[in-house]
């Protein structure tokens, strides 16, 4: 069972990808955003910490985490940023390998696709098999952005300039997928040549 890690910039159709996986070759599927929202959850690994770390400012009514004030703090403020990273990417990264394992076991899915922007800085390639970049110009990326979830430009800009740059995520992935497109099928088109061409179905 071959380890997929998807990666790219905020945006750039990861998700959208992930999906078109699932419902087209049953791939079990995992999101690493997801799963670090879950672990912020109260009571959840990682909850206790971010709280202490970054106060009660942060907190809603319920005690639940306000990831928008959180990502207002850490987008503008690198050391911030990196302190949040350190209390959440190992936990992260653990979740995730403990699923692969047990779909290891299990062997029902033909693979595993794993999607986070930042699979290479959090070196996921000592669990995945390989790392495919997903690339959207920038330009389709702050529009979608805007329409899909109401962000400012300023918003995609403060993320975008947190996250690596296209020449590196090149060098790094065995795979490069060009979803600049508006025409989805193009974008699908180009995974179900990679999956044949990397063996990895
Ligand atoms: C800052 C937080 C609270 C904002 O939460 P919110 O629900 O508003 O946004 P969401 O998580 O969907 O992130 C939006 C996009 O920002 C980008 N992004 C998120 N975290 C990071 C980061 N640490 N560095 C660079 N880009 C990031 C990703 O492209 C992501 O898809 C949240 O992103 C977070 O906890 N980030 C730090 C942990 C992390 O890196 N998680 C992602 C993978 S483990
Ligand atoms: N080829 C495309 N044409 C038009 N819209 C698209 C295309 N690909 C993705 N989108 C849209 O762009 C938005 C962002 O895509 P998606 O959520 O898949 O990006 P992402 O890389 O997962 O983002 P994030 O880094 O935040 O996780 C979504 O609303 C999605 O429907």
């Amino acid at each position: 069972m071959k380890v997929l890690g998807i990666t790219g910039g905020v945006g750039a159709g990861k998700s959208t990808i992930l999906d078109y996986l699932n419902r087209r070759y049953h791939a079990r599927i995992i999101e690493a955003d997801k799963v670090g929202h879950f672990l912020m959850e109260p009571g959840q690994k990682v909850y206790y910490h971010i709280v202490e770390t970054f106060g009660s400012g942060i907190l809603r009514g319920d005690q639940s985490i306000d990831r928008q004030k959180l990502g207002k703090l850490v987008f503008d403020d690198q050391e911030k940023l990196v302190k949040l990273n350190s209390l959440v990417h190992p936990a992260v990264k653990e979740y995730i390998a403990s699923e692969i394992e047990k779909e290891r076991k299990e062997g029902k899915v033909p693979f595993v696709a794993v999607e986070a922007a930042l699979l290479i800085e959090d070196h996921y390639d000592t669990i995945c098999d390989e790392l495919w970049y997903v690339y959207a110009d920038e330009d389709a990326r702050r529009r979608r952005l805007a329409a899909s979830r109401g962000y400012t430009s300023a918003k995609s800009d403060s993320i975008m300039k947190n996250q690596l740059p296209d020449e590196i995520f090149r060098e790094s992935c065995q795979f490069v997928i060009d979803n600049s497109s508006e025409i989805v099928q193009n974008t699908y088109e180009q995974i179900d040549r990679g999956l044949k061409e990397h063996g990895i179905l």
